[in-house]
């Protein structure tokens, strides 16, 4: 096992990385691991919307989507403005994109769209995982967002990563392949 940083063979993208698409396909692991292997930092923008505001759970309930999905398009400026600079790798939520705003940003990034089907995240989504939006009937709930927001995460993809098969491991590096020939 090569030591951590060391698995990108030198590879140093010319802009901050940003991983998209439906819940649970693995854009906050694969992101993870992707920033680790190209000893980079890592954002997981949902992550710090916890970090300030309490659970996403908690959030919904309390102040609703909307108060959400603003103080995710602040903490999403922030983070990618922070990395101008130096490049880091981003995870969005998945509804992250649907901001206007967000998706003009995203146009100095490299966007990585991770691309799954159904039968790739039904087990982690009936396994319960504090998504509110997949609250009930997370199943149905999920193909149906899945196929409206496909278009987007299609239209803003520089590169897609097919996540269907694959440990986190063997993805991140196809993904660095990937990012290589981009
Ligand atoms: N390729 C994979 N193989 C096995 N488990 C995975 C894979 N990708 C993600 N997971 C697991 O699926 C769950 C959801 O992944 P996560 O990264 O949180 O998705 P997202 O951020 O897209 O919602 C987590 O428990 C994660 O460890
Ligand atoms: O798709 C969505 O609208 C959401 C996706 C979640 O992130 P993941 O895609 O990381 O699960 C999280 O931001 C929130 O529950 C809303
Ligand atoms: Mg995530």
């Amino acid at each position: 096992m090569p030591a951590r940083g060391t698995q990108g063979g030198g590879f140093v993208p010319p802009r901050t990385l940003v991983l998209i698409g439906p819940m649970a396909v693995g854009k906050s692991a694969i992101g993870q691991e992707l920033a680790k292997s190209l000893a980079l930092e890592f954002v997981d923008t949902d992550q710090k919307i916890v970090q300030k505001y309490g659970s996403i759970a908690e959030i919904f309930a309390g102040r609703g989507e909307n108060f959400f999905r603003r103080i995710e398009a602040k903490v999403i400026a922030d983070a990618l403005a922070a990395g101008t600079h130096r490049p880091v790798v981003m995870s969005l939520g998945g509804g992250a994109v649907l901001d206007a705003g967000t998706a003009q940003l995203l146009a100095d990034a490299t966007v990585i769209h991770l691309d799954a089907d159904l039968e790739t995240v039904r087990g982690r989504i009936l396994r319960g995982s504090g998504r509110p939006l997949l609250a009930e009937d997370p199943v149905e709930r999920w193909r149906q967002l899945a196929l409206a927001r496909g278009p987007v995460y299609r239209a803003l993809a520089d590169v897609t990563l097919d996540v269907r098969t694959g440990t986190v491991d063997v993805l991140v590096r196809e993904l660095i392949a990937l990012l290589r020939q981009s």
